[in-house]
């Protein structure tokens, strides 16, 4: 009779499945069929389970008790018939997830390899867990794609908490540390959105009418504003929005200003851009599904309008906007670069009041038309 070690052990003890159940999957290149059945041996419960293929067939229990023989290490339950040591090491590599380890003591599972018998991924989670715990690693990421969304009960029973969802899949983390807070970030807090300031020569602004919006602002004449996307720039987000909207086309010139604001949908809070962007044509043609009307307004009609000219918002960045063409107030203007401590492409955004080596660049001193 062979004895396994109690490392080899560990991570298969502490299955506890009360069901019978059996499955087929390929093991080693070979088809195998794997039984699982409940019971209790020694005072423990126990899951034993036989493993067939063509040639030979092996015995073991998954069970509490571990039992050390004098010679060689460790038993399972005193019942263990064993025939192959390669076996049961090629089993227990079976039993756990693959996953790979993170730069900060953790371990994200491959989702590509989730095992698609929800019975099995209930073993090899709770295996996982054991395994990860010995070896003292500390946040597990588990993505679970929505095809395999009768996973997330078991691993929320598991004890994994949700950490966010997209329409493919939601994510699910678990700290294993118990005597240390968790480290793992939180969900994304912020919404990002973008307002165009588009001014042509004839000192006319590109306003819009919402179609759906809140009774309050009903004929209200605003500026174009929308969110951007997941991995899109805010320059090019707030070009694209404009001509969604308006159908006009144009060229980013700066942020003016922007403004954060808390608790703004789904709880979270909200970055709003505010761009001046340079005209390139004048037509206009509106999209049906979002926006009621749009056209070009001479400014002053435009602040006059009650709820700008009462709005400290809007009021304000109209101020700035003016401030802007008059060269009294610089905005930012985005500068790619890449940062060594992350090495990506990325746009720092600021401004630049005076170049020593290149008076004609600042932010300030160029025509915004
Ligand atoms: N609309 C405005 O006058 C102002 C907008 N902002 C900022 O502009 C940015 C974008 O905001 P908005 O343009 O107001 O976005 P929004 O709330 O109008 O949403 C943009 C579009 O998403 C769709 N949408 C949003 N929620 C929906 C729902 N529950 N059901 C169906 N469709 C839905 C609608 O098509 C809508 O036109 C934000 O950062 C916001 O803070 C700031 C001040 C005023």
């Amino acid at each position: 009779m062979d004895s396994v070690s109690l490392s080899e052990v560990t991570v298969i003890r502490r299955t506890h499945l009360g069901f019978m159940h059996s499955f087929r999957q390929p093991f080693s290149g070979v088809p195998i069929s794997l039984k699982f059945s409940s019971s209790k041996v020694e005072g423990a419960r126990a899951i034993s389970s036989s493993i067939t293929n063509n040639t030979k067939s092996h015995q073991f229990v998954y069970g509490e008790r571990i039992s050390a023989t004098s010679d060689s290490g460790y038993k399972i339950n005193g019942v263990v018939n064993i025939k192959s040591r390669t076996m049961i090491s090629s089993v227990k590599e079976r039993l756990l997830l693959d996953a790979t380890d993170d730069q900060y003591g953790g371990v994200i599972v491959d989702h590509r390899k989730l095992p698609s018998n929800p019975y099995a991924f209930a073993s090899m989670l709770r295996a996982s867990l054991t395994d990860w715990r010995r070896k003292g690693k500390k946040g597990v990421w588990l993505k679970l794609p929505v095809e395999q969304s009768e996973l997330v009960p078991i691993a929320v029973k598991e004890g994994f908490e949700y950490h966010h969802a997209e329409k493919g899949y939601v994510m699910l983390t678990y700290w294993i540390p118990e005597e240390e807070p968790s480290m793992l970030p939180a969900n994304a807090s912020h919404q990002v959105g973008v307002g165009g300031f588009v001014l042509n020569q004839h000192k006319e602004v590109l306003v819009v009418q919402e179609k759906y919006c809140a009774p309050s602002i009903t004929g209200l004449w605003k500026l174009p504003t929308g969110f951007i996307n997941e991995s899109e720039e805010i320059f090019s987000g707030a070009v694209r929005e404009v001509k969604e909207e308006t159908g006009v086309d144009t060229e980013f010139s700066e942020v003016i200003a922007f403004r954060h604001a808390h608790n703004v949908a789904f709880e979270k809070s909200d970055l709003f851009f505010i761009c001046m962007l340079r005209p390139l044509s004048d037509k206009i043609i509106i999209d049906d599904l979002e926006i009621k009307a749009a056209k070009w307004m001479p400014l002053v009609e435009f602040v006059e309008q009650p709820m700008i000219r009462e709005d400290k918002m809007f009021k304000r960045v109209i101020e700035i906007c003016e401030a802007r063409l008059r060269h009294c107030y610089c905005g930012l203007s985005p500068h790619r670069l890449v940062s060594t401590f992350d090495g990506r492409p990325s746009s720092l955004y600021y401004n630049v009041v005076n170049d020593e080596n290149d008076p004609s660049h600042s932010n300030c001193i160029a025509d915004y038309l």
